[in-house]
C-alpha cells in the first residue's frame, strides 16, 4: 500500500493495553528522574552550570563574559578561579 512504511501505527500503539501498562510506570519514571537530577544539584555538577550562589566569587564581582576571543581560554580560567 502506498503512504505506509509498514510499522504499527502510532494511533494503534497508544490506544492498546500493553502500551500504558508499560508507560504508565516508564513515563512517569522519568518525570520523576528528572526532578531528581535537578532538585538534587546533580544537573549543576554533570553539565558544571554556576548554582545560583556562584556566579560571583570573592575575587570576581563582575559579570564573567569572555571579551577577548584569543585569550578567551586564559579569561574563562581566571572566571572559574575560586
Ligand atoms: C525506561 C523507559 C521506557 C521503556 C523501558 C519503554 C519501553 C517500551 C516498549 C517495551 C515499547 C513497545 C511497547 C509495545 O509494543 O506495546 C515501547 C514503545 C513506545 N514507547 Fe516506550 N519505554 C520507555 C519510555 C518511554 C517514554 C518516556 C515515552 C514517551 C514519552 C515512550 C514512548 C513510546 C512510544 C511512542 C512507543 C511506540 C514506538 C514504536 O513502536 O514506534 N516510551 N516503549
Amino acid at each position: 500500500m502506498s503512504g505506509t512504511t509498514g510499522e504499527r501505527p502510532f494511533s494503534d500503539i497508544v490506544t492498546s493495553i500493553r502500551y500504558w501498562v508499560i508507560h504508565s510506570i516508564t513515563i512517569p519514571a522519568l518525570f520523576i528522574a528528572g526532578w531528581l537530577f535537578v532538585s538534587t544539584g546533580l544537573a549543576y555538577d554533570v553539565f558544571g552550570t554556576p548554582r545560583p550562589n556562584e556566579y560571583f566569587t570573592q575575587v570576581r564581582q563582575e559579570v564573567p563574559i569572555v571579551s577577548n576571543r584569543y585569550e578567551a581560554k586564559k579569561q574563562v580560567e581566571t572566571f572559574i578561579q575560586k
